[in-house]
Protein backbone atom coordinates (compact mmCIF):
# COMPACT_ATOMS: atom_id res chain seq x y z
CA UNK A 1 0.00 0.00 0.00
CA UNK A 2 1.59 3.62 -0.77
CA UNK A 3 2.28 5.57 2.09
CA UNK A 4 1.85 9.74 2.11
CA UNK A 5 4.69 12.00 3.01
CA UNK A 6 3.55 11.71 6.68
CA UNK A 7 3.96 8.17 6.70
CA UNK A 8 0.34 7.11 6.87
CA UNK A 9 -1.57 5.03 4.02
CA UNK A 10 -2.68 7.42 0.94
CA UNK A 11 -6.34 7.48 0.57
CA UNK A 12 -5.21 9.02 -3.26
CA UNK A 13 -1.82 9.60 -4.53
CA UNK A 14 -0.90 11.99 -7.44
CA UNK A 15 2.09 10.96 -9.40
CA UNK A 16 3.50 13.33 -12.32
CA UNK A 17 0.19 14.98 -13.11
CA UNK A 18 -0.28 17.55 -16.05
CA UNK A 19 -3.08 19.35 -17.27
CA UNK A 20 -3.93 22.13 -19.31
CA UNK A 21 -7.14 24.00 -20.96
CA UNK A 22 -6.19 24.37 -24.88
CA UNK A 23 -2.53 24.37 -24.35
CA UNK A 24 -2.46 26.60 -21.23
CA UNK A 25 -0.87 24.65 -18.78
CA UNK A 26 -2.82 24.89 -15.19
CA UNK A 27 -1.34 21.91 -13.19
CA UNK A 28 2.33 20.97 -13.76
CA UNK A 29 4.36 18.09 -11.90
CA UNK A 30 2.05 17.42 -9.24
CA UNK A 31 3.01 14.56 -6.91
CA UNK A 32 0.88 14.60 -3.57
CA UNK A 33 -0.95 11.90 -1.23
CA UNK A 34 -3.77 12.90 1.16
CA UNK A 35 -3.45 10.74 4.00
CA UNK A 36 -6.35 8.41 4.59
CA UNK A 37 -8.34 8.93 7.67
CA UNK A 38 -7.25 12.19 7.41
CA UNK A 39 -8.96 16.17 6.89
CA UNK A 40 -6.08 17.80 4.14
CA UNK A 41 -6.86 21.32 3.10
CA UNK A 42 -5.58 22.63 -0.23
CA UNK A 43 -4.45 26.16 -0.36
CA UNK A 44 -3.38 28.67 -2.97
CA UNK A 45 -4.72 31.78 -4.88
CA UNK A 46 -7.67 32.28 -7.49
CA UNK A 47 -6.67 30.34 -10.43
CA UNK A 48 -3.95 27.97 -9.19
CA UNK A 49 -6.03 24.82 -10.45
CA UNK A 50 -7.04 23.27 -7.47
CA UNK A 51 -10.74 22.83 -8.63
CA UNK A 52 -9.04 21.51 -11.88
CA UNK A 53 -7.36 19.33 -9.99
CA UNK A 54 -10.50 17.67 -8.60
CA UNK A 55 -12.07 17.87 -11.88
CA UNK A 56 -9.16 15.15 -12.88
CA UNK A 57 -9.67 13.25 -9.64
CA UNK A 58 -13.20 12.93 -10.04
CA UNK A 59 -12.44 11.83 -13.79
CA UNK A 60 -14.59 14.22 -15.36
CA UNK A 61 -11.55 15.96 -16.63
CA UNK A 62 -8.63 14.29 -18.71
CA UNK A 63 -4.40 15.04 -17.57
CA UNK A 64 -2.48 15.19 -20.12
CA UNK A 65 -0.14 12.88 -17.83
CA UNK A 66 -0.31 11.56 -14.99
CA UNK A 67 -1.20 9.25 -12.30
CA UNK A 68 -3.48 8.41 -9.84
CA UNK A 69 -4.19 5.86 -7.51
CA UNK A 70 -6.54 5.31 -4.11
CA UNK A 71 -5.57 2.90 -1.39
CA UNK A 72 -3.11 1.82 -3.47
CA UNK A 73 -5.30 1.13 -6.41
CA UNK A 74 -6.29 2.50 -10.46
CA UNK A 75 -8.33 5.17 -8.60
CA UNK A 76 -11.23 4.05 -11.61
CA UNK A 77 -11.85 1.50 -9.65
CA UNK A 78 -12.85 3.40 -6.47
CA UNK A 79 -14.69 5.81 -8.65
CA UNK A 80 -16.81 3.22 -9.97
CA UNK A 81 -17.61 1.76 -6.79
CA UNK A 82 -18.86 5.25 -5.44
CA UNK A 83 -16.31 5.88 -2.73
CA UNK A 84 -15.84 9.21 -3.98
CA UNK A 85 -18.09 11.60 -3.29
CA UNK A 86 -17.54 15.28 -4.77
CA UNK A 87 -19.18 18.50 -3.71
CA UNK A 88 -18.61 21.40 -6.17
CA UNK A 89 -18.38 24.69 -5.76
CA UNK A 90 -21.94 26.16 -5.39
CA UNK A 91 -21.69 28.37 -8.57
CA UNK A 92 -21.24 25.17 -10.58
CA UNK A 93 -24.86 23.98 -9.52
CA UNK A 94 -28.13 25.31 -11.74
CA UNK A 95 -30.14 26.32 -8.13
CA UNK A 96 -33.03 27.68 -10.40
CA UNK A 97 -33.77 23.57 -11.76
CA UNK A 98 -37.05 22.95 -9.81
CA UNK A 99 -36.14 20.26 -7.82
CA UNK A 100 -36.70 19.63 -3.63
CA UNK A 101 -33.61 19.64 -0.94
CA UNK A 102 -34.43 15.98 -0.45
CA UNK A 103 -34.17 14.94 -4.25
CA UNK A 104 -31.07 16.80 -4.47
CA UNK A 105 -29.47 15.22 -1.65
CA UNK A 106 -31.40 12.22 -2.59
CA UNK A 107 -29.45 12.62 -6.18
CA UNK A 108 -26.34 11.22 -4.46
CA UNK A 109 -27.74 7.96 -4.16
CA UNK A 110 -28.62 6.91 -7.84
CA UNK A 111 -25.09 5.65 -8.64
CA UNK A 112 -25.73 2.69 -5.78
CA UNK A 113 -29.02 2.58 -6.54
CA UNK A 114 -27.29 0.86 -10.24
CA UNK A 115 -24.49 -0.96 -8.67
CA UNK A 116 -26.81 -2.40 -5.99
CA UNK A 117 -25.61 -6.45 -6.14
CA UNK A 118 -28.50 -8.73 -7.86
CA UNK A 119 -29.10 -10.26 -3.99
CA UNK A 120 -29.76 -6.68 -2.85
CA UNK A 121 -32.09 -5.73 -6.13
CA UNK A 122 -34.28 -9.03 -5.57
CA UNK A 123 -35.39 -7.77 -1.80
CA UNK A 124 -39.21 -5.99 -2.30
CA UNK A 125 -38.66 -2.54 -3.47
CA UNK A 126 -39.84 -1.17 0.13
CA UNK A 127 -36.36 -2.32 2.01
CA UNK A 128 -34.76 -0.80 -1.33
CA UNK A 129 -35.88 2.17 -1.18
CA UNK A 130 -35.79 2.44 2.71
CA UNK A 131 -31.96 2.59 2.86
CA UNK A 132 -31.44 5.21 0.57
CA UNK A 133 -34.22 7.51 2.30
CA UNK A 134 -32.66 6.40 5.50
CA UNK A 135 -28.99 7.70 4.12
CA UNK A 136 -30.79 11.01 2.67
CA UNK A 137 -32.58 11.29 5.80
CA UNK A 138 -29.25 11.30 8.16
CA UNK A 139 -27.35 13.52 5.77
CA UNK A 140 -30.02 16.24 5.65
CA UNK A 141 -30.30 15.94 10.03
CA UNK A 142 -26.12 16.06 9.99
CA UNK A 143 -26.32 19.41 8.00
CA UNK A 144 -29.85 20.32 9.79
CA UNK A 145 -31.56 20.66 6.97
CA UNK A 146 -34.40 18.56 7.55
CA UNK A 147 -37.11 21.01 8.48
CA UNK A 148 -36.26 22.64 4.83
CA UNK A 149 -36.67 19.09 2.95
CA UNK A 150 -39.08 20.04 0.82
CA UNK A 151 -38.17 23.28 -0.25
CA UNK A 152 -37.16 24.38 -4.02
CA UNK A 153 -33.23 24.38 -3.60
CA UNK A 154 -33.53 27.70 -5.56
CA UNK A 155 -35.54 29.22 -2.54
CA UNK A 156 -32.71 29.02 -0.03
CA UNK A 157 -29.77 31.30 1.38
CA UNK A 158 -26.10 30.64 0.47
CA UNK A 159 -25.39 29.07 3.67
CA UNK A 160 -28.03 27.15 3.14
CA UNK A 161 -27.02 26.23 0.02
CA UNK A 162 -23.95 25.24 0.75
CA UNK A 163 -25.45 22.40 3.23
CA UNK A 164 -27.30 20.87 0.76
CA UNK A 165 -24.32 20.36 -1.02
CA UNK A 166 -22.65 19.27 1.45
CA UNK A 167 -25.83 16.56 2.83
CA UNK A 168 -25.38 15.61 -0.91
CA UNK A 169 -22.07 14.38 -0.60
CA UNK A 170 -22.47 12.62 2.49
CA UNK A 171 -25.67 10.74 1.89
CA UNK A 172 -23.38 8.61 -0.80
CA UNK A 173 -21.88 7.62 2.05
CA UNK A 174 -18.34 7.60 0.33
CA UNK A 175 -14.81 6.96 2.02
CA UNK A 176 -13.15 9.97 0.48
CA UNK A 177 -14.94 13.13 0.31
CA UNK A 178 -13.82 15.66 -2.11
CA UNK A 179 -14.93 19.77 -0.90
CA UNK A 180 -14.16 22.34 -3.31
CA UNK A 181 -14.69 25.27 -0.92
CA UNK A 182 -17.59 24.58 1.31
CA UNK A 183 -17.01 27.40 3.46
CA UNK A 184 -16.56 30.08 1.09
CA UNK A 185 -19.93 32.28 1.49
CA UNK A 186 -21.08 31.12 4.21
CA UNK A 187 -22.33 32.89 7.73
CA UNK A 188 -20.35 31.51 10.43
CA UNK A 189 -23.19 29.48 12.08
CA UNK A 190 -23.27 27.34 8.88
CA UNK A 191 -19.95 27.61 8.57
CA UNK A 192 -19.29 26.41 12.35
CA UNK A 193 -22.07 23.81 11.76
CA UNK A 194 -19.72 22.41 8.52
CA UNK A 195 -16.80 22.36 10.48
CA UNK A 196 -18.07 20.23 13.25
CA UNK A 197 -19.57 18.04 10.67
CA UNK A 198 -16.50 17.03 8.75
CA UNK A 199 -14.43 16.63 12.26
CA UNK A 200 -17.51 13.65 12.74
CA UNK A 201 -16.62 12.34 9.36
CA UNK A 202 -12.22 12.55 9.98
CA UNK A 203 -12.99 10.43 13.56
CA UNK A 204 -15.64 7.89 11.74
CA UNK A 205 -12.74 7.37 9.55
CA UNK A 206 -13.52 9.16 6.49
CA UNK A 207 -11.06 11.10 4.23
CA UNK A 208 -11.50 14.91 3.77
CA UNK A 209 -10.16 16.57 1.44
CA UNK A 210 -10.84 20.30 1.03
CA UNK A 211 -10.16 23.32 -0.87
CA UNK A 212 -10.58 26.60 1.40
CA UNK A 213 -9.13 30.29 1.50
CA UNK A 214 -10.52 30.03 5.52
CA UNK A 215 -6.98 30.11 7.38
CA UNK A 216 -8.30 30.13 10.55
CA UNK A 217 -10.25 27.49 10.18
CA UNK A 218 -7.62 25.65 8.48
CA UNK A 219 -5.27 25.50 11.11
CA UNK A 220 -7.93 24.72 13.65
CA UNK A 221 -9.02 21.77 12.10
CA UNK A 222 -7.40 20.07 9.52
CA UNK A 223 -4.58 17.47 9.94
CA UNK A 224 -2.75 18.02 6.46
CA UNK A 225 -2.25 20.79 3.75
CA UNK A 226 -0.62 21.30 0.88
CA UNK A 227 0.25 24.65 -1.32
CA UNK A 228 -0.61 24.79 -4.87
CA UNK A 229 -0.19 26.91 -7.50
CA UNK A 230 0.27 25.20 -11.08
CA UNK A 231 2.70 23.07 -9.10
CA UNK A 232 2.87 22.09 -5.74
CA UNK A 233 4.12 24.66 -3.43
CA UNK A 234 4.66 22.70 -0.07
CA UNK A 235 2.91 19.85 1.93
CA UNK A 236 3.14 19.04 5.27
CA UNK A 237 1.46 20.03 8.57
CA UNK A 238 -0.94 22.95 9.28
CA UNK A 239 1.37 24.59 11.46
CA UNK A 240 4.12 24.55 9.12
CA UNK A 241 2.60 24.84 5.99
CA UNK A 242 0.12 28.00 7.48
CA UNK A 243 3.13 29.64 8.76
CA UNK A 244 2.93 33.71 7.74
CA UNK A 245 6.41 32.62 5.82
CA UNK A 246 4.86 30.01 3.98
CA UNK A 247 1.58 31.87 3.11
CA UNK A 248 4.02 34.85 1.90
CA UNK A 249 5.66 32.55 -0.42
CA UNK A 250 2.53 31.55 -2.08
CA UNK A 251 1.54 35.07 -2.50
CA UNK A 252 4.70 35.69 -3.94
CA UNK A 253 4.66 32.75 -6.55
CA UNK A 254 1.28 33.64 -7.39
CA UNK A 255 2.52 37.38 -8.58
CA UNK A 256 5.77 35.61 -10.27
CA UNK A 257 3.73 32.85 -12.41
CA UNK A 258 1.26 35.72 -13.31
CA UNK A 259 4.60 38.07 -14.41
CA UNK A 260 6.20 34.91 -16.17
CA UNK A 261 2.45 33.94 -18.06
CA UNK A 262 2.44 37.63 -19.62
CA UNK A 263 6.15 37.12 -20.48
CA UNK A 264 5.52 33.73 -22.24
CA UNK A 265 1.98 35.48 -23.85
CA UNK A 266 3.85 38.27 -25.22
CA UNK A 267 6.77 36.07 -26.55
CA UNK A 268 4.29 33.55 -28.11
CA UNK A 269 2.07 36.76 -29.97
CA UNK A 270 5.71 37.67 -31.08
CA UNK A 271 6.47 34.41 -32.48
CA UNK A 272 3.29 34.09 -34.39
CA UNK A 273 3.08 37.55 -35.84
CA UNK A 274 6.62 37.06 -37.40
N1 LIG B 1 -12.96 25.41 -18.82
C1 LIG B 1 -11.86 26.19 -18.83
N2 LIG B 1 -11.34 26.64 -20.00
C2 LIG B 1 -10.23 27.40 -20.02
N3 LIG B 1 -9.55 27.78 -18.90
C3 LIG B 1 -10.04 27.37 -17.72
C4 LIG B 1 -11.21 26.55 -17.62
N4 LIG B 1 -11.44 26.30 -16.31
C5 LIG B 1 -10.46 26.92 -15.61
N5 LIG B 1 -9.63 27.57 -16.45
C6 LIG B 1 -8.44 28.34 -16.07
O1 LIG B 1 -7.53 27.44 -15.46
C7 LIG B 1 -6.88 28.05 -14.35
C8 LIG B 1 -7.14 27.23 -13.10
O2 LIG B 1 -8.53 27.28 -12.82
P1 LIG B 1 -9.15 26.55 -11.53
O3 LIG B 1 -10.62 26.81 -11.55
O4 LIG B 1 -8.69 25.15 -11.49
O5 LIG B 1 -8.43 27.37 -10.35
P2 LIG B 1 -8.81 27.45 -8.81
O6 LIG B 1 -7.53 27.33 -8.06
O7 LIG B 1 -9.88 26.47 -8.48
O8 LIG B 1 -9.34 28.94 -8.69
P3 LIG B 1 -10.46 29.60 -7.71
O9 LIG B 1 -9.85 29.65 -6.34
O10 LIG B 1 -10.66 30.94 -8.29
O11 LIG B 1 -11.69 28.72 -7.78
C9 LIG B 1 -7.43 29.48 -14.27
O12 LIG B 1 -6.53 30.34 -14.93
C10 LIG B 1 -8.75 29.40 -15.03
O13 LIG B 1 -9.06 30.64 -15.63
Amino acid sequence: MTTSVSGAIAAIEVKGLYAAYQRQPVLENIHLAFPAGQWTAIVGPNGAGKSTLFHILTGSMKPLRGHIKAFGEAIEHHRKAGSIAYMAQREAIEWDFPISVRDTVMSARYGHMRRDPLWRQLLPARWQAARHHQAVQKALTDVDMLALAERPIGALSGGQKKRVLLARALAQEANILLLDEPLAGVDPPSEQLILDVLKREREAGRTIVMVTHDMPGARRYVDHVVLINRFIRGEGSPEEMLSDTKLAELAVSSIEQSANDRTQRAKDSALAHK
